[in-house]
């Protein structure tokens, strides 16, 4: 079930979403104890890295569909210090992500998928809670598919790549480290990557830390961050 690169791009749409539909049935069937040991061995495997040590402004997700579990990472690194953020639906920009502070007693509401959200109420009190993507020192995010190349699939909205086209369009500025997060199940042998797909720094699961190293005539190389 992999996507050639050579197929013209229907074809490559048709296989992305087949293959998001299988990977997606695949993290739905774990059980609740094969979620609590990933989610456990997730939080040992990412609470000792040095670049996650680092971070104090941290961008988690609640999780949805089968998505491994950042609760217990969220967890510990609130009382050790850090900040948690939630992704939210732009309320005006469709498509797009605004990270939102979390903490335990934050007013929430489902969005339009049925995940819940910190609540939007006016605008003046929200700009305090809200912080720019840019300033965030990390963001883990939900993968539905990867390959070891850094190859990912998302839900197929968009809303991460859109959100982070910035590090593409400005590669000198501030930028949080993007890590995405996964079930080894999720594993492929190769995803095509799309030229809207924004590069990641690392991929995650429950067994193992991928660094992703980019050709450098593909994208900006990203250094090592362990
Ligand atoms: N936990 C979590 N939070 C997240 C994301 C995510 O992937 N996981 N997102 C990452 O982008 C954003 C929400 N994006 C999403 C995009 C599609 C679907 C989804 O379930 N799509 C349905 C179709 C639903 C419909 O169109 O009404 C589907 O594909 O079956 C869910 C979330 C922000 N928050
Ligand atoms: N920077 C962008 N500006 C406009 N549209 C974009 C941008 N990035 C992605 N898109 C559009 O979003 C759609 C979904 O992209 P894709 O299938 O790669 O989603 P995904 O990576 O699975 O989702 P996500 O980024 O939410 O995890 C594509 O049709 C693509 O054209």
């Amino acid at each position: 079930m992999l996507t050639p690169p050579d197929l013209p791009p229907v074809r490559q749409q048709h296989c992305r979403q087949s293959l998001r539909r299988e990977l997606r049935a695949r993290r739905r069937a774990l059980t609740s104890q094969q979620q609590q040991q990933a989610a456990r061995q997730l939080l040992a495997r990412i609470r000792q890295a040095p670049a996650f040590m680092r971070a104090r402004h941290i961008a988690f997700y609640l999780p949805n569909d089968g998505e491994i579990d950042p609760r217990p990472l969220y967890q510990w690194a609130t009382s050790h210090g850090k900040t948690g953020y939630l992704p939210v639906l732009h309320p005006l920009h469709h498509g797009a992500l605004w990270f939102v502070h979390y903490a335990a007693e934050t007013p929430m509401q489902h969005n339009r998928f049925g995940i819940p959200e910190p609540q939007l109420k006016g605008w003046g009190q929200y700009r305090i809670h809200r912080r720019a993507p840019w300033a965030l020192d990390m963001i883990l995010m939900p993968l539905v598919g990867f390959d070891a190349q850094g190859g990912r699939l998302g839900m197929g909205g968009g809303f991460y790549d859109r959100t982070l086209a910035f590090t593409q369009q400005h590669p000198q500025r501030p930028r949080p480290l993007l890590v995405g997060l996964a079930h080894h199940c999720q594993q492929v042998d190769s995803l095509p990557l799309e030229h809207w797909d924004i590069p990641l720094d690392a991929i995650v699961t429950d067994q193992q830390w991928w660094d992703v190293q980019y050709p450098q005539t593909r994208h900006q190389a990203s250094s090592s961050i362990v």
